[in-house]
């Protein structure tokens, strides 16, 4: 016991001393974790605090948002910096840009604005810095050279590689690229063009009569898609020295014609918007937002892709090609460099764009037109029957035995009149000296915009608008309605591309009308047209039959 006591002692005093140390570390460990535990409450409240913050401050900046918007429309509306409270047309539109972003969402624009037009007269505000007049003596004066007028902010929701001819607003930089295009459409370059609108406009014919069901002589089908394929084929052939191969598959095979579809009613919509144009995809509540500006940037790469394939051909495998891009990879600038590769690729994107389905909506637009005036396709028909009494072995029809036809020309050009496939007015800024446009001054910084369908409709200009009568055609001589007849715009920015367009347009339909009848399966029912940048048929269902 006496050996054991001061074992005992000291193990008590050790055991003590450890027992403090524990409780000592409990005490302290109880403390680190209130000290934490109070921390991360801290932290939480701070977290709190900093996110109510945040919401307080983001509230304050939409609410600040909102109370200038809403203070600021009538401050402007009243204050007037561009004086055109004096114009009548929709209030929404006066105060706002949306009753324009309105109707062209919902693809109507060209409507809409006729009927302010029929209702307001010749000046209607359309936005609240932009004036729509119907006359086709402002037409000079806004689209005319040496006036000085721009393409205004509208045209940026059409930017998506980098601007190309038909989306550059700069004076300089458009007049330097029209110099370097317009050379690839002169009429000596586009004659050189014509074997490779031959080689789509014949598989598409031969396409066509397979497809005819012998033992009936009929074929009921969507004509839209097969005239897309044949627009798409030919300028994939001109612009990127491949066609698309969509007549050949029958289909839209890389998705180019839907993206072009969704693009255009997206960037005509964005345009009366264009500061929404980056925050655009973010508008999930309504799908048409976020496809529209994915199929911008799909429709790039497309372009993009194709011009990668065709850099990559040898010499021989291009045999001498004389396309649009061998002119634009020849093309130099002032010191004699060539152009960037951006700008090859954002000209040749510009040229599918502005050459495709311009030419296959109008070439829709004349078969059902034609179907719904069986007398005036009975007259073409004749025409075309004492031109070629043979039928040609789905071959397409040459230019130079094409290009006389005086009721087939008449017939485009009623055409273009009647449903113009480029309908909207287009938008220009006024100078900043300001401009007299038929009797009235604007301010510099004014949007002006000619409504071609509404000039093409007014009564003033035309007998009977609203009939469609080629005939009209063989009457008047063509330079004495230049003035007012714009299916391709007037001046510096009017279509660079419009020889081809006639060339392909008035050699498809008289190699197609030849050789093929037409009826259409609904005849009762209206066209559904839709407005993106052009106006479209949405379907054209046909039974086809050959002809004798
Ligand atoms: C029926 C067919 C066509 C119609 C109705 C048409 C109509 C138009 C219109 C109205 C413009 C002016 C656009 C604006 O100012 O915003 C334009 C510009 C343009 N078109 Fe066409 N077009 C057609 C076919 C073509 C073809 C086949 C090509 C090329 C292969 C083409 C290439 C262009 C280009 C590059 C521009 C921009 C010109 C510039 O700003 O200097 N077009 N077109």
């Amino acid at each position: 016991m006496s050996q054991s006591t001061p074992h005992c002692t000291a193990d008590l005093t050790a055991l003590t001393s450890r027992v403090n140390a524990s409780a000592h570390r409990s005490v302290r460990f109880a403390r680190v974790k209130v000290d934490a535990e109070a921390l991360f409450i801290r932290s939480n409240q701070l977290q709190l605090i900093s996110s109510i913050g945040n919401m307080i401050t983001l509230t304050v900046l939409l609410v600040a948002l909102v109370v200038t918007a809403v203070a600021y429309t009538p401050i402007r509306y009243l204050y007037d910096p561009l004086r055109l409270r004096r114009f009548p047309g929709p209030f929404l539109a006066a105060i706002s840009p949306f009753w324009l972003t309105y109707h062209a969402r919902r693809a109507q624009r060209y409507l809409a604005v006729d009927a302010a037009h029929k209702k307001c007269g010749k000046f209607v505000r359309i936005s609240p810095n932009q004036v729509s007049i119907n006359d086709p003596d402002a037409i000079q004066i806004v689209y005319g050279h040496q006036t000085g007028f721009l393409k205004s902010e509208f045209y940026d929701a059409f930017v998506s590689i980098h601007r190309g001819l038909f989306n550059t607003r700069d004076r300089g930089e458009h007049t330097r690229k029209r110099k370097i295009i317009s050379h690839t459409f002169s009429q000596q370059a586009i004659l050189g063009f014509e074997p490779l609108i031959n080689k789509s406009l014949s598989l598409l014919l031969s396409r066509l009569s397979d497809m005819i069901d012998p033992a009936t002589n009929s074929l009921t089908l969507d004509f839209l898609p097969w005239a897309n394929y044949l627009a798409f084929d030919i300028i994939g052939d001109l612009a990127f020295g491949e066609p698309f191969h969509f007549i050949e598959s029958g289909s839209d095979s890389n998705g180019a014609i839907r993206v072009l579809n969704d693009r255009g009613e997206w960037s005509a919509t964005v345009g009366t918007i264009p500061w929404v144009r980056d925050w655009a995809r973010y508008f999930l509540f309504d799908r048409f937002w976020v496809r529209g500006y994915e199929s911008v940037q799909q429709l790039a790469k497309i372009a993009v892709t194709a011009v990668d394939r065709r850099l990559q051909k040898s010499e021989e495998e291009l045999e001498n090609r004389r396309d649009l891009l061998s002119f634009l990879l020849k093309a130099t600038d002032e010191e004699g460099e060539p152009l960037p590769r951006s700008e090859v690729n954002a000209e040749a994107l510009t040229q599918l764009i502005a050459g495709s389905d311009t030419t296959s909506n109008t070439l829709t637009h004349i078969i059902d037109l034609l179907c719904r005036n069986p007398e005036c396709k009975t007259e073409i028909q004749a025409e075309l029957d004492e031109a070629f009494p043979e039928i040609t072995d789905d071959l397409a029809l040459e230019w130079k035995d094409v290009k006389d036809l005086k009721y087939t020309a008449a017939v485009l050009d009623e055409v273009l009149r009647y449903r113009p496939t480029s309908a909207l007015g287009l938008p220009r800024i006024v100078p900043p000296q300001g401009a007299e446009v038929c009797g009235v001054f604007f301010e510099g910084g004014t949007v002006l915009s000619v409504p071609s369908y509404s000039v093409h409709h007014d009564p003033n200009l035309w007998e009977s608008p609203e009939e469609f009568r080629p005939e009209r055609w063989l009457d008047i001589s063509k330079a004495s309605v230049e003035k007012y007849f714009i299916p391709f715009s007037y001046g510096p920015r009017s279509c660079v591309g419009r020889n081809v367009a006639v060339m392909e347009l008035i050699k498809s339909m008289a190699s197609i009308l030849r050789r093929f009848d037409f009826e259409r399966v609904y005849p009762n029912e209206e066209t559904v047209l839709r407005e993106g940048f052009l106006l479209k048929p949405t379907e054209l269902w046909v039974t086809m039959s050959k002809r004798a």
